[in-house]
């Protein structure tokens, strides 16, 4: 379980972390903690031990992907995702080797449903564009992927063993889909062959966001 600290300071992240405690030992830190201080707040988490997961998505040039990616891999994050374009990826990959960051290419965000991709612009399905993406990905050499637990097991069939399948997307049974349009419970993602679940609001905005984490982690030991 990585929990995704959206929060919109360090103030509310270092509240949260320290109402968890014990119980989490992945946090993610995305956009909108990082363009408030997070970057500190993530070294400082990675100083104490924790394991953390820069949701940065960089996608530009094969030359400012390459310069922003080695920048990151000198910080110990574990994983950092870029955009599965190949230019990207394959800048990225360059630039990371021989460091211990593992790079998440981005296949199709788990907002986006057919509808979604077809109004921006790509023909077929969002399982073709997932599929094609993910083979991109592996012939690029990244380590793993950021996709819906709807297309993990077809991935891990397309690919076979050896990338990290990773998925947003989770809710537990009843939760609030928000903006979440491919989505499943920590179960079914377990089930499927997900590598590792990132869960966000239904931990942060949970009334006892420390009891929420240790129920998602007993149902995620329970379909291990
Ligand atoms: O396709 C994607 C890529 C990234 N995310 C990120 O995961 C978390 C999910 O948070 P919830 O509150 O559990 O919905 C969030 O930080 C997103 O930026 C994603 O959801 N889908």
């Amino acid at each position: 379980m990585i929990v995704a600290l959206d929060l919109p300071s360090v103030a509310d992240a270092e509240a949260m972390t320290a109402r968890l405690g014990e119980a989490v030992s992945f946090y993610k830190v995305g956009l909108e903690l990082m363009y408030a201080g997070g970057l500190d707040f993530a070294r400082r988490l990675i100083g104490e031990g924790k394991k953390v997961f820069l949701d940065l998505k960089f996608h530009d040039i094969p030359n400012t992907v390459s310069r922003a990616t080695e920048q990151v891999a000198r910080l110990g994050a574990a994983y950092l995702t870029v955009h599965a374009y190949p230019q990207t990826m394959r800048a990225a990959v360059a630039a990371s080797q021989g460091s211990g960051l593992k790079l998440l290419a981005v296949t199709v965000m788990t907002s986006y449903d057919d509808a979604d991709i077809a109004e921006a612009g790509y023909a077929g399905t969002v399982k073709d564009l997932v599929a094609r993406r993910a083979r991109q990905a592996q012939e690029a050499g990244v380590a793993g992927l950021i996709l819906s637990p709807e297309e993990v097991a077809a991935a891990r069939a397309l690919l076979g063993p050896g990338m990290d399948l990773v998925t947003p997307g989770i809710r537990p049974a009843g939760a609030a889909l928000g903006d979440q349009k491919r989505a499943a419970t920590p179960a079914s993602a377990i089930q499927a062959g997900a590598t590792a679940l990132v869960i966000g609001r239904p931990v942060t905005q949970a009334s006892d966001p420390r009891a929420a984490a240790e129920a998602i982690a007993a149902e995620i030991a329970g379909a291990l």
